[in-house]
C-alpha cells in the first residue's frame, strides 16, 4: 500500500485524489461511491501530519484572482441558462472549536502541520484576495510572515445563495481574521494545502484595537494592496448599515452596526438599529439582548425606548414567550395610546397563548393559510405526553402517554426549528449532499436545511442546546435523559465573535438521525422534496406501524394518536409509510434504522424475500400511470398476484393488497352495472380491511342499513395516510348513491368525515377542504356539504 503514496511536486504528500464523483449516480452507485470515499478518507488519514511546502503568494492570488473573474463572468452572463450543480459531502470527522479564543495561543503557518487540526491555537490571517465561491467560500489568506495558503469556509451565516458582492462585504481584501484552533488540510486536488474551517463560529473578526492585534507587524506592510476603503467611524458604520437595512440586506446591516459598536459599545442607536435587523433575520436572542441594552441605558430618550419596546415584544413573540411578548406590546401600547400598531399584536398573543395552553387550533384556516404560505404563526403544544428513557432505542429515550388516549387525541403541535422546502431553494443553483454516515444522497433540500440551522443558532446562541441534545448515533456521548433541555435565558449575538460553538461534525449527525421529510396535508400530491428537523418530534421513536401518526399543515407538524393508547405506554410514530418492504426500509436506513421489529415488517419478513421481491416489482406497476388504463381482466389478475404475495395466514393488514383490491373496485365501477357496483363495494370494503380497518361483516349494504357508522372507531390505520382509505370511502359512498341506497351512502361519507376529523381534526369544515378536489372530481360535493 505504501506505493500509493506519491510525493507532490512541491512536496506534499498526496495519497491519492479523491474518487471522482458524477452527478445523476443512481442510489447503489453513490453508495458505493460513499464506500470508495470512506476508504480514501481514512488512508488519508493515516498519513502522520506534515510541514507545508511553501508558494509564492503572488502567483496564489493572481490564481485567485482569475478564479473570482471567471466566476464574475458567469454572473455576469446570468448564471447561464442552465443549473449548476455541486456537491458536498457530510459526516466525516472534522474539528470545531470549543476553547475561547482569549485561551488560545497564536499560531503561524510556519509552525503548521498539513493534516492537523491546530487544538489550543488561533491563526491571526488577513484576506489578501476577493472571494470566490463553490459550495464552500473560496479565498486567500496570509499570516503575519506574510505566507500564503487558500482558504475555505463552509456554513458561514447568510452565504449559502449570497452573490458576490456580499461575500465582497462580509470578507473584504485587508479584513483580519482569526480563525480558532484551524485545520490545515492536505489538498484535494493539486498541490496545494489550505485552511479549511467548517464552523463559522471558529471565525473571529479582528477590528483595529483589538488585543489581539498588540505587539503584531505584517511583514507585508500594514496593508493589503487592493483594500477597499471601509468606514472608520461610528456614524459611518451606521450609515453603511442603514444602507444594507434599506437594501434588505439584513445580516450585512447587522454585520456594520457590530463595527460601529466594536467602535462605541454603548451606542444605543446601533442597538436598537441592529435589533431591528436581527429581528429581519430571526436572530430573536440576539434582538431581545440588543433591545434590553437599550432600555437598561440610564437617560435613554423616550423614542429609542417606545421602539426598543416594540422590538422586545416583537423578539419575545418570536421566541415563543407570548405573555412576555404581549406584556411588551401592552407597555408599548400604554404610552403610544394613538396608534394601534400594537393591537393586532396583542390579539396574536392571545392566539398563541390559547394554543398553547388548550391545543385548540382553527385548523381549517390554517390549512386554508398554508396554501398561500408554508410558514405559519402558531404556538407549540404539549400534550399527555412525556420523555422516557427506553434503554433499548437508540439514543436512550422515547415517548409515552402520561394519560390514557384515545384515536385522534392530539398529543404534539410543534413548529420546526428549520425547514426547507424546493421552493426555498435557489432556481440555478443545486448541492447535492452525499452522507457518509447513512451511506446516501440526501435530499436536495438537506444543504439548504443545515445552513440554516446553523445560521439560527448562530443568531439564538440558547437554542444551542435544543439541537445538540438530540441523538447524534453511537459515536457521540448519549443525550442528555431528559429533552427539551431547561430554556435559558437570551444570549447576546456578536457577529464579529460569536457567543456560541457549533459543533459541524456532531450537527451533521445529528441531521441524520433526526431530520424528517414533512408532508404537508394542503400539498398531497406535490413531491415536494422538503426537509426539517422538528426537535421536538424527533424524540418519538419509530414503528411501520404505529400507534400515533403525524402530518404537516404548512410547515407545523402534528401529532395525534392512531388508537388508544394506555397511560406509561410507549408512543410511536411512522418515519415512513410505503407499501414495499423494501422501499420502507430504505427510508428507514436514512434515519439510521437497520432493522424495523414492527409487526408489519415482522408479517413482511415471514412472508419471505421472494414474495417481498415479487410485491416490489408489482408496487412499482401499480404507482406507474399506465396503470390507470389497465383493463378490468389486467387489474382482477395484478390483484390475484399481488394476494399471493401475502401468505394466506398472514394477519388482515396488507397495505398493497388493499391498493389492487381499490384497482379492481374502481374499474367494476366503470361498467355502471348494478352486479358490478356491488362486486366493487365487497372489493373497497375488503381493501379498507387490508388498511387495518376494524369493519363488521354484512356492510356491504342492501336495505335496512342501520344509522350507525359501518366502520370500527377505536383506532385508525397507521400504514397508510388518510387519503387512500378516505377516498375509498368516498367511491363507496358514491357506489351507494349509484345503487340507489342513499342511506347507506350517507353511512360511508360519515365514516369517511369520521377517518379524517380523527386523523387531522378540523370536524366537517377541514373535511371539505381537505377532500375538495376528490369530491368535485367525483360529483358529490354539494351532497356532501349537505347531508353530513
Ligand atoms: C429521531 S431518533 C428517536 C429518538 C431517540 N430514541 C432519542 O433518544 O433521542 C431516531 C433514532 O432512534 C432510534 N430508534 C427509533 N425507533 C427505534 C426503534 N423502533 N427501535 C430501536 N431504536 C429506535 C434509532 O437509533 C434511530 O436512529
Amino acid at each position: 500500500m505504501q506505493g500509493a503514496i506519491s510525493s507532490g511536486s512541491r512536496g506534499v504528500t498526496v495519497w491519492r485524489p479523491p474518487p471522482t464523483y458524477h452527478h445523476g449516480m443512481s442510489p447503489e452507485e453513490t453508495t458505493e461511491y460513499l464506500q470508495r470515499y470512506r476508504e480514501w478518507f481514512e488512508e488519508d488519514r493515516s498519513i502522520p501530519p506534515e510541514p507545508a511546502p511553501l508558494f509564492d503568494r503572488s502567483v496564489l492570488i493572481s490564481e485567485q484572482l482569475r478564479r473570482r473573474a471567471e466566476l464574475e463572468r458567469t454572473s455576469r452572463r446570468g448564471g447561464g441558462s442552465g443549473i449548476q450543480v455541486f456537491m458536498t459531502i457530510v459526516g466525516f470527522a472534522k474539528h470545531s472549536s470549543a476553547t475561547p479564543i482569549q485561551e488560545l495561543q497564536p499560531v503561524r503557518f510556519a509552525d503548521m502541520l498539513v493534516r492537523r487540526a491546530h487544538v489550543g491555537n488561533y491563526l491571526l490571517c488577513r484576506i489578501v484576495a476577493p472571494c470566490s465561491r463553490m459550495v464552500a467560500i473560496q479565498s486567500m489568506i496570509e499570516d503575519v510572515d506574510g505566507v500564503a495558503y487558500d482558504l475555505s469556509i463552509y456554513n458561514f451565516p447568510s452565504t449559502f445563495d449570497c452573490t458576490l458582492g456580499h461575500l465582497d462585504a462580509l470578507f473584504p481584501v485587508g479584513t483580519i481574521l482569526a480563525i480558532r484552533e484551524p485545520t490545515f488540510k492536505a489538498p484535494m486536488q493539486g498541490d496545494r494545502p489550505l485552511v479549511r474551517v467548517d464552523s463559522p463560529t471558529d471565525i473571529c473578526f479582528v477590528v483595529p484595537g483589538s488585543p489581539l492585534l498588540d505587539g503584531v507587524t505584517w511583514r507585508t506592510g500594514a496593508t493589503v494592496p487592493r483594500s477597499p476603503t471601509l468606514p472608520t467611524t461610528l456614524d459611518a458604520w451606521q450609515q453603511h448599515g442603514n444602507n444594507y437595512f434599506k437594501a434588505s440586506q439584513w445580516f450585512l446591516a447587522a454585520f456594520a452596526y457590530s463595527q460601529g459598536l466594536a467602535i462605541q459599545p454603548d451606542a444605543a442607536v446601533l442597538f436598537l438599529n441592529r435589533a431591528e435587523a436581527y429581528l429581519r433575520m430571526n436572530y430573536y436572542s440576539g434582538a431581545l439582548c440588543d433591545a434590553q441594552r437599550v432600555l437598561s441605558t440610564e437617560g435613554t430618550p423616550d423614542a429609542h425606548v417606545g421602539k426598543a419596546v416594540f422590538r422586545l415584544a416583537k423578539a419575545h413573540y418570536g421566541r415563543g414567550e407570548y405573555a412576555a411578548s404581549q406584556q411588551s406590546f401592552v407597555q408599548w401600547k400604554n404610552a403610544h395610546t394613538d396608534d394601534s400598531a400594537a393591537d393586532t399584536w396583542i390579539e396574536r398573543c392571545r392566539a398563541r397563548q390559547t394554543e398553547q395552553s388548550t391545543g385548540h387550533y382553527d385548523w381549517p384556516s390554517l390549512f386554508r393559510t398554508a396554501k398561500q404560505k408554508i410558514r405559519l404563526d402558531v404556538a407549540d403544544y404539549t400534550g399527555a405526553v412525556e420523555i422516557r428513557t427506553m434503554a433499548q432505542r437508540g439514543g436512550g429515550r422515547g415517548v409515552v402517554a402520561t394519560k390514557d388516549v384515545q384515536a385522534g387525541d392530539l398529543l404534539m403541535v410543534t413548529k420546526p426549528f428549520v425547514s426547507v422546502y424546493a421552493s426555498d431553494l435557489p432556481r440555478d443553483r443545486v448541492v447535492v449532499t452525499l452522507d457518509l454516515i447513512s451511506n446516501m444522497s440526501k435530499e436536495r433540500t438537506d444543504a439548504a436545511l443545515l445552513a440554516r440551522i446553523i445560521d439560527k443558532i448562530y443568531g439564538n446562541p440558547d437554542l444551542h442546546d435544543e439541537v445538540f441534545h438530540l441523538y447524534a448515533g453511537p459515536d457521540y456521548p448519549p443525550p442528555p435523559s431528559t429533552y427539551p433541555p431547561a430554556p435559558r435565558g437570551p444570549i447576546s449575538v456578536e457577529l464579529l465573535n460569536p457567543n456560541v460553538d457549533i459543533d459541524i461534525a456532531a450537527l451533521e449527525a445529528i441531521c441524520t438521525y433526526n431530520n424528517f421529510n414533512p408532508y404537508r396535508i394542503e400539498n398531497h400530491h406535490a413531491d415536494d422534496q422538503a426537509t426539517g428537523l422538528y426537535p421536538r418530534a424527533s424524540l418519538f421513536n419509530h414503528s411501520c406501524s404505529a400507534n400515533a401518526l403525524w402530518y404537516c399543515i404548512g410547515d407545523v407538524m402534528i401529532i395525534r394518536a392512531a388508537g388508544p393508547i394506555p397511560a406509561g405506554t410507549e408512543i410511536t410514530i411512522p418515519y415512513s409509510v410505503k407499501e414495499s418492504y423494501y422501499d420502507r426500509q430504505a427510508d428507514l436506513k436514512k434515519h439510521m434504522l437497520e432493522y424495523c421489529t414492527c409487526s408489519l415488517c415482522e408479517e413482511d419478513r415471514k412472508d419471505g424475500h421472494d414474495r417481498l421481491r415479487k410485491r416490489d416489482e408489482l408496487e412499482k406497476r401499480v404507482s406507474s400511470t399506465s396503470f390507470l388504463k389497465a383493463s378490468l381482466a389486467e387489474a382482477r389478475a395484478f390483484e390475484k398476484d399481488v394476494r399471493e404475495t401475502f401468505r394466506p395466514t398472514r394477519g388482515p393488514i396488507r397495505p398493497l393488497l388493499a391498493l389492487a383490491l381499490h384497482a379492481v373496485a374502481e374499474k367494476l365501477r366503470a361498467s355502471g352495472n348494478a352486479r358490478q357496483l356491488r362486486e366493487a363495494l365487497r372489493q373497497d370494503i375488503e381493501a379498507l380491511r387490508c388498511f387495518g380497518l376494524e369493519i363488521p361483516e354484512g356492510q356491504e349494504g342492501g336495505t335496512g342499513a342501520s344509522t350507525r357508522l359501518p366502520i370500527g372507531t377505536d383506532r385508525f390505520p397507521s400504514v397508510t395516510s388518510f387519503f387512500e382509505p378516505t377516498t375509498m370511502m368516498l367511491r363507496v359512498a358514491c357506489t351507494y348513491l349509484n345503487l340507489d341506497e342513499e342511506a347507506n351512502a350517507v353511512r360511508w361519507m360519515k365514516a369517511a368525515l369520521w377517518l379524517t376529523n380523527a386523523s387531522i381534526g378540523g370536524g366537517k369544515e377541514l373535511f371539505m377542504l381537505v377532500h375538495e378536489e376528490a369530491l368535485k372530481q367525483m360529483n358529490i360535493h354539494d351532497y356532501a356539504a349537505k347531508v353530513l
